[in-house]
């Protein structure tokens, strides 16, 4: 299977991005987006890609129709819009793969996106791309790995021969759910490790908050199915350490400003979206997931967050494996 024209659906930081990453890959790339007069006519992101040139070889369209002619589709809009564009897609993506890149859970359903695109768009073939990866860092052609995940090993395979490049390094997986449940929780988590950093409760607690989170993590991850191989690799551990110990991530400055008890900046922040959510599924799967539970209730003000940690230190002694 060989997949030459790449579309990259969304023009924010990542999508745009990726549309580099393909490009270097050697690829013909088409960038979709909303509002993208000025992206073509500058060729520059300066909005979430300060200093990035876009070379011209990329076609840069408002035009939805032009992102027939792709091979296969990078979905790279925030995850509540996933719906959304898929409906926008269903009229011109008949089968093509559609690689979902966007990490969270729908509010709404508590659906993964590659559900969200099995319901919203049918025939598409959904695949996942996820793991430890700024888009800046991509963008300027930094070394990055990443996992993509198809059911079908073969796409999975296909899509990581189609993007990776000496600077881009995509590893190959059948295993969605595990790529998305990692994807999704490390931004939830990724939210506490902020608030520890913005409270300055040291290098200590900060270390033992990417612990109990990644053993959050691998308990969800087993209820839905993951295999947890997966949740040990780039989209599980990896993107949790770097999420929860880098200020560049957008869910770590979000919880370093509510930690400093300072208004966050305004921007995408999907582990807030996904925080209640996350909830809702470790309690409809009864598993515990006091970290989690305890974002959920920050974002959404129904405890503060002296309370939450006082609450957390003081849940009953138990075995670290249980
Ligand atoms: N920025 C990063 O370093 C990375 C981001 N991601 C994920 O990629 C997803 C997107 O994030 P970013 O690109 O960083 O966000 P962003 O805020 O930079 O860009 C989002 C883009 O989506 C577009 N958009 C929003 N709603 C839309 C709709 N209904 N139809 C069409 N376009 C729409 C916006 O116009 C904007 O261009 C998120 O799920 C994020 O977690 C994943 C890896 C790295
Ligand atoms: O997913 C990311 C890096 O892997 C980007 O993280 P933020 O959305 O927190 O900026």
């Amino acid at each position: 299977m060989s997949l030459e024209r790449i579309a990259v659906v969304g023009a924010g930081a990542w999508g745009t991005a990726l549309a580099l990453a393909a490009e270097r890959a050697g690829r013909e790339v088409i960038l979709w987006g909303r509002d993208v007069e000025a992206l073509a006519a500058t060729r520059r992101n300066d909005a979430h890609l300060p200093g990035v040139a876009i070379p011209p070889a990329i076609e840069i369209t408002g035009t939805i129709a032009h992102v027939a002619k792709a091979d296969a589709i990078l979905l790279a809009t925030p995850t509540q819009t996933v719906r959304a564009v898929a409906m926008r897609l269903s009229a011109i993506a008949d089968g093509t793969p559609v690689v979902i890149c966007a990490k969270g859970l729908e509010r709404s359903t508590m659906f993964r996106p590659t559900e969200v695109l099995e319901q919203a768009l049918p025939p598409a073939d959904p695949a996942v791309l996820s793991g430890p990866s700024f888009a800046v860092d991509v963008a300027h052609g930094l070394p990055t790995a990443v996992t993509i995940a198809a059911s079908e090993p073969k796409l999975a395979m296909a899509l990581c021969q189609a993007l990776g490049s000496p600077s881009f390094r995509p590893y190959a997986e059948t295993d969605m759910i595990g790529v998305e449940i990692g994807g999704a929780f490390k931004n939830v988590l990724a939210i506490a490790a902020g608030i520890v950093t913005g409270r300055q409760l040291g290098a200590s607690a900060s270390a033992a908050l990417i612990a109990r989170g990644f053993a959050e993590l691998r308990r969800i991850g087993a209820a839905m199915g993951a295999r947890p191989e997966t949740l040990m690799g780039l989209s599980g551990l990896g993107d949790l350490v770097l999420t929860c110990s880098s200020v560049q991530s957008r869910n770590f400055a979000y919880g370093i400003a509510l930690g400093r008890g300072e208004a966050p900046a305004l921007g995408l922040v999907e582990g807030a979206a996904t925080a209640p959510v996350a909830r809702e599924m470790a309690r409809t799967h009864s598993i515990q997931m006091p970290i989690t539970e305890a974002v959920a209730a920050i974002v959404e003000g129904e405890i503060d967050i002296d309370e939450a940690i006082l609450a957390l230190m003081s849940r009953p002694l138990k075995h670290e494996t249980d």
